[in-house]
């Protein structure tokens, strides 16, 4: 069989990623620090996805196991070294923290002599995942190092679709997915261009494809849930039952849908159509997706190249109209959840620095006249809560 190794056994890593390697004859060993996943991937070795629709059909997933990377670092890295492919679905902010122990990884893959090219998929939510996490890697590879990952290591950029919320199952294997999915990985990227994962669609251009997703549904649901934390509502279904945010959500897909048709060749029929399946994918009665699962890490959401800032700025520089995104920032500012960490960092530098100075630190946007719309938006925002 072939080897996957895995970093993150959540959500999406055992919802998606676990199902396509799976169904590509990986045994897969999911790399976590989650002992109570961990001791069940060694118990059970196997778990089922449910898909949430009328027929709650059944994905049966075996030939896994779990490796502690908090507790048993050196299996991680023997694992690496066996690997036919690595991939990963942790989180951008931990990304970094795992950065050592894939270096180390590579580096006894070269001692080994390994000479099969070796491709690293970060799964994650963001533009040029794999190759921030080749940044971080890079930190910790030596002269000879660095080489061998020229010559032998991809890190291709990958875009990853299927929306799996937070939950507590009695089986804690046991995941409940939107039937919908989507992976694609950027193939000019690639070392290891042999081994096509079936279900995995390889582009040559990435850039389409994770600008149209996290614009369209990460920009989308972000809108849903920061509007739906300030009307009150607690789920994303929740919330889409209010016709305000539905309308608010509507418009914003209008805002991007201009933006993705100024740079790339979608057509906008297409555009439309793939807009209005993500409404019905937030809409689907079978999941219950909370407001904090999907608000979660507001600072990182506020970032330069993310999923407001980005198209904000691209919209603005074009003379597009962005004004139901800049208002829905001006949500995120106000947006409370005090366990969420980055939400009580972000209301706690509002209560202690100057505004203008709040935007700039986590937007790191430097046009004078976007900071001051994004000022108003912000103020507009608390003028309505107070
Ligand atoms: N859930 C979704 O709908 C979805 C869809 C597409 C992409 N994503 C992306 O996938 C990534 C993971 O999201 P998720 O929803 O599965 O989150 P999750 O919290 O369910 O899973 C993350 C896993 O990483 C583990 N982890 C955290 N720190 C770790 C560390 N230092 N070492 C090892 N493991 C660690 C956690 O224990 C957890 O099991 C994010 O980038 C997210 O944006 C999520
Ligand atoms: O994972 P985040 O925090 O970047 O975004 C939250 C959700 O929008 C996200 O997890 C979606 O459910 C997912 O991206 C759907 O493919």
């Amino acid at each position: 069989m072939k080897q996957a190794v895995h970093f993150g056994a959540g959500n999406i890593g055992r919802g998606f990623i676990g199902e396509i390697l799976h169904q590509n004859d990986f045994e897969i060993a999911f790399v976590d620090v989650n002992e109570t996943i961990i001791d069940a991937l060694n118990t059970q070795k196997e778990y089922d996805i449910e898909l949430a629709s009328d027929a709650h059909e059944s994905i049966h997933v075996n030939n896994v196991r779990g490796i502690n990377n908090a507790k048993k670092p050196e299996e991680v890295i023997t694992a690496i070294v066996n690997a036919d492919v690595v991939t990963t679905a942790i989180g951008p902010n931990i990304l970094p923290f795992i950065a050592q122990l894939l270096a180390q990884g590579i580096h006894a893959r070269r001692i080994a002599n390994n000479a099969t090219p070796l491709d690293v998929i970060a799964c994650e939510n963001m533009i040029g995942g794999s190759q921030f996490f080749l940044s971080k890697v890079k930190e910790y590879l030596d002269e000879a190092d660095l080489t061998y990952v020229n010559q032998y290591i991809g890190f291709p950029n990958a875009a990853v679709d299927r929306i799996v919320p937070n939950q507590a199952n009695i089986d804690p294997l046991h995941v409940i997915v939107e039937p919908f999915c989507e992976w694609v990985v950027d193939e000019s990227q690639m070392k290891n261009k042999e081994l096509q994962i079936k279900g995995v669609h390889y582009a040559n251009d990435l850039e389409p494809f994770i600008e149209r997703k996290l614009f369209s549904v990460n920009t989308g649901h972000a809108t849903v849930a920061y509007n739906g934390a300030a009307a009150g509502y607690t789920t994303i279904t929740e919330a889409l039952t209010n016709a305000d945010i539905m309308a608010t959500l509507r418009q914003v897909q209008a805002e991007i849908r201009a933006l993705l048709l100024a740079k790339f060749d979608f057509t906008e029929t297409d555009l439309v159509a793939y807009h209005d399946t993500i409404c019905e994918r937030f809409a689907n009665p079978y999941i219950v997706d909370k407001i904090t699962r999907v608000g979660r890490t507001p600072i990182r959401k506020l970032g330069y190249d993310e999923r407001f800032i980005r198209p904000i700025r691209e919209l603005n520089a074009r003379n597009l109209p962005c004004d139901t995104l800049i208002a829905t920032v001006g949500k995120i500012f106000t947006y409370q959840d005090k366990n969420d960490q980055q939400a009580v960092e972000l209301q706690a530098k509002l209560l202690s620095t100057p505004l203008t100075d709040v935007i700039k630190d986590v937007t790191s946007v430097t046009d004078v006249a976007l900071i001051s719309k994004l000022e108003a938006a912000v103020k507009a925002n608390l003028k309505v809560k107070n």
